[in-house]
């Protein structure tokens, strides 16, 4: 089965992106990603990204445009599509390990999970803009 993974790449005021530790399964545990999860049947991916914000992160989020293209995740699974996305309030690690605001000169400091590594250069200058 193919799947739509959606994630937001929540940008603050002060040139800031969130980024969340997962907690599980095992083979993903303590990397970082963008907050989001699969879109459901029928869902639009707009809606599936902010009933995940909501869920994991207890925030509304403004979705805004896209960040990069498509990413194919491992093994054919599916793909990996991320906005640029604003909170209205403060996250809270729901269901993550923990939360960081990184800026753009400490975007390297965490480790990615593979499928969003060729994100990260588009995000810093995006984040270099604010
Ligand atoms: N949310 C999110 N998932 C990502 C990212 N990068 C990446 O490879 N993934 C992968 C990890 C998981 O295999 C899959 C998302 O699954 P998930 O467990 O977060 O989805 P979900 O919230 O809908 O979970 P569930 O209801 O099935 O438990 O996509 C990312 O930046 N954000």
């Amino acid at each position: 089965m193919s799947l739509t993974v959606v994630g937001a790449a929540i940008i603050n005021d002060r040139g800031q992106v969130l980024a969340a530790q997962r907690a599980e399964p095992d083979r993903l545990a303590g990397g970082w990603e963008f907050p989001g999860g699969k879109v459901e049947p029928g869902e639009r991916d707009e809606a599936a990204l902010v009933r995940e914000c909501r869920e994991e992160l207890g925030v509304e989020v403004e979705v805004g445009e896209r960040l990069g293209p498509d990413i194919p995740l491992a093994l054919g699974r599916g793909v990996l599509r991320v906005w640029l996305a604003r909170a209205l309030g403060e996250p809270a690690a729901l269901e993550h390990a923990a939360l960081r605001w990184l800026d753009a000169d400490s975007l390297d400091d965490v480790p990615w999970l593979p499928a969003d590594a060729p994100l990260i250069e588009e995000l810093r200058t995006r984040l270099q803009a604010v």
